[in-house]
This record gives C-alpha cells, structure tokens and sequence, in this order.
C-alpha cells in the first residue's frame, strides 16, 4: 500500500515553488510506488501570498484542498499536517524549525541547516526530546547520481586510491544589496548558501571514504573575499582540507560572481584516472570515468532527473516518517552539524560573523 505524507509548506519563495511542484509529480513518474506526497497547508507571512501561491503552483485538481495560512504558527497548529517543509532564508531556519520541533511537528528544514552549529545541536537535542523526525534538506545528497558516485568511489574502487578532489558550485548573482544572498542579516554570502553543495562532494569522497570513517578533516585552511557591496558577506570562499588516512586533498571553492565551470565542476582524481560530474553541481545528471591507458577508456553514466529533482529527498522523508525513523540514514543530523562546524571554523579562520539575533541559541 501507497504511504501518503501530508506536508505544510512555510514560506511562499523560489524553493517553495518548485518543491510543490515537485512533490505533486506523480511518484511513478520516478518508479515509485511506496510513498506519496500531499500538500495540504501552505503559510506566509501574508494570507493573500498563501493564497495565490496555491492557485499558482499547486496542481488544479489538489487546490480546493490545501489550506493557507497567514502566519507561520497557524500552520504548526493544524493537526492534518504531518510533517513541515521550511523554505525561509537561512537566517530564520533555527526559529522556524524550534517552533516546529516543539508544537511536535516532523520537519525537514531546506540547507543551510542553520547559521552555527550550536543552533544545530540544539534542534537535534529538541528532535529527540519531543520524539520526532528531523533533517536538512540537501536533495543532492539524495539523487541517484549521489547514491552511484559514493559506490563508483568507494566500493567499485574505480579510480584505486583517491588522491585529490576539486569541487566547486558557483553561482553568479546579481549585484542586488536588497537581496538575500547580499544581506548579512539573512545570512547571506556564498558559504553558507552555496558552500553545502560543495562540501557534499567532500563528503561523499572523504569524510565517508571507509578508511576515514567519518573523522573530520586533520587540516583545513580557508580564505574569502568579501563582498564590494556589502562587505558583512563573503563573495568567495576557497577552502583546502586535508584528510591524513586516506591522504586526500580535497580543494572547495565556491563564489557568486561568476559559475561553476560547465564542463567540469566536480573532479575526483585517482591512481587509476579521474571521474568529473560535469554542470552545476546541486543538480548532476552525468558522471564520466576516465581511465588511465590499459584502463576501460572513457564510461559516461546517466542519471536523469524526471523534474527538479526535490523529491527523492521528500521520498526518504515519508518513508523515514513511514517506518517510525526520527533521523535519515543516507543524511543523518550529525552530518549536518558537522557541516555546520566547518562552516564555523572557515568563518573563524576569516573573522566572518553575522548579526547576534541570528546567531542566537536559546537556552536548553
Ligand atoms: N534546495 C535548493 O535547491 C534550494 C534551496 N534554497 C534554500 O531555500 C531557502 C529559501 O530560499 P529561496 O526560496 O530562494 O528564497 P526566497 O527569498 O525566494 O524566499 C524565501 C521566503 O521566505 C519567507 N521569509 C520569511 N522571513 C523572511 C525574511 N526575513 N526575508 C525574506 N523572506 C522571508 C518569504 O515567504 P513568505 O513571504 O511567504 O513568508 C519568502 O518568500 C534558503 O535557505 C536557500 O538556501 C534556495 C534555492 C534552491
Ligand atoms: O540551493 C541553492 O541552489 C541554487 C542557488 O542558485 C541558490 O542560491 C541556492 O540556495
């Protein structure tokens, strides 16, 4: 039997958009039968915007039954919503998902998870006293292409001992002071919006490569550019870590004002050839092998994304919330406030910090 997840959605911007969407796609669209989504509450901070949201991106025939809201607390207070998807910027995540956590909703929170890693550990410690599921939502981590590439890496063992990985994910952005990615006071700047997709492929390669068994790295230095227009952000920010046994060296950039290079954002190289996931690297849909001569030549897989590709993370969630499961294996809390400790120490390394209300953490 099909297991239906009911959602409320929070928050009415671009991510919002396309996760409605995309959780209304039929499931067997991506061979899935199991799990199924229906959104039924969608909350703004203004009802006419919860309004016209329904009736712009949620399917014809689901719009007479989704509720909106014109506040974010309505919606944590509606029994039919099982669990909430968070779509403000990164700045309000720790509030939003602390409310959620404790009117005892499930939630999956979009990335970054929070600003600090102390707000991370803080939610996981109210997840688990109020008994219910809790993830952030990087969907890379959860496309088939990521599921392959960490096999290809670590069990096939194509490219024999790893020895370096470059992994980028630029975006260029308007030079606009007004939005998100500009204002400290959201949290903006390139690390922490586009800095989560860089460091999954770090992830994947090092931090999970068997002989490293989730240790952090035993170096990592980092440098940033800020921002001309609103120097209280980074621009840019490159970091190099280290990773003894398995002796890699894994380099991380990531920028906003300009893209990842097309043909070649991620770069795993091997003692026995390299493998590259080629354009923007949120949303893969290629991993090419090349081997060294003697080797097999060149192998191109495919992964196809049969729409934006935010569901296979929604899938994980129902069938988490499903069988009863407060944490995702595949993308368990603690990874996420391991990232979110990184992201504190390449901001030390840079005296890079944001407003106090936003670095809050409230009492246990
Ligand atoms: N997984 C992915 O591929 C992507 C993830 N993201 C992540 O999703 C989150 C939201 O990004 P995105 O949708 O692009 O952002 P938008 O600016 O488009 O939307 C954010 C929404 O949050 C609500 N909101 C609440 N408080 C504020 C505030 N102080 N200022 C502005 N808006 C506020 C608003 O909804 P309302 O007015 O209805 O309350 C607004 O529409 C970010 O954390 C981002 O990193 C973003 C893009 C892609
Ligand atoms: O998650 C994201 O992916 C695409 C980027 O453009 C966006 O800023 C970011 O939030």
């Amino acid at each position: 039997m099909t297991y239906v997840l009911r959602w409320g959605i929070m928050a009415t911007g671009g991510i919002a958009e396309l996760f409605i969407r995309d959780i209304t796609l039929d499931p067997k669209s991506r061979g899935v039968t199991d799990v199924d989504h229906r959104p039924v509450a969608v909350a703004s901070r203004s009802l006419d915007k919860a309004q016209s949201f329904i009736s712009e991106h949620a399917p014809p025939e689901l719009q007479g039954s989704i509720k909106p809201y014109g506040s974010y607390s309505e919606l944590l207070s509606d029994p039919d919503v099982d669990c909430v998807y968070i779509a403000t910027p990164a700045s309000s995540h720790y509030d939003n998902t602390l409310e959620a956590l404790r009117a005892g909703k499930n939630v999956l929170c979009e990335k970054p998870f929070t600003v600090n890693a102390a707000q991370a550990k803080h939610l996981l410690a109210v997840a688990k006293e109020k008994d219910v599921f809790l993830m952030e939502g990087v969907w890379t981590r959860f496309f088939p292409l990521a599921l392959s590439f960490k096999r290809l890496l670590h069990e096939e063992k194509l490219l024999g001992r790893i020895h370096r990985l470059y992994s980028d994910f630029s975006v260029e952005f308007p030079l606009d002071p007004s939005h998100r990615m500009y204002t400290s006071a959201t949290a903006g700047g390139a690390l922490l919006d586009l800095g989560v997709y860089m460091t999954v492929w770090t992830m994947l390669t090092c931090y999970h490569h068997p002989d490293n068994d989730r240790r952090p790295p035993d170096v990592m230095k980092a440098v940033q550019f800020r921002s001309p227009i609103s120097p209280d952000v980074d621009e840019s920010t490159s970091v190099i870590t280290l990773w003894e046994n398995p002796k890699i060296m894994a380099i991380g950039t990531v920028s906003m004002m300009t893209d990842s290079p097309p043909e070649c954002a991620i770069r795993v190289q091997g003692e026995k050839g390299e493998l590259i996931i080629p354009i923007h690297g949120s949303r893969p849909e290629k991993i090419i092998v090349r081997l060294k001569a003697g080797g097999m030549g060149e192998r191109v897989y495919n992964f196809p994304i049969p729409g934006q590709g935010l569901f296979w993370e929604a899938d994980a969630v129902a069938r988490d919330i499903r069988d009863g499961k407060k944490f995702d294996n595949n993308y368990p809390v603690e990874e996420s406030i391991f990232v979110m400790e990184l992201m504190d120490e390449i901001r030390r390394q840079n005296s890079l910090k944001f407003p106090e209300e936003i670095e809050h953490v409230e009492p246990c």
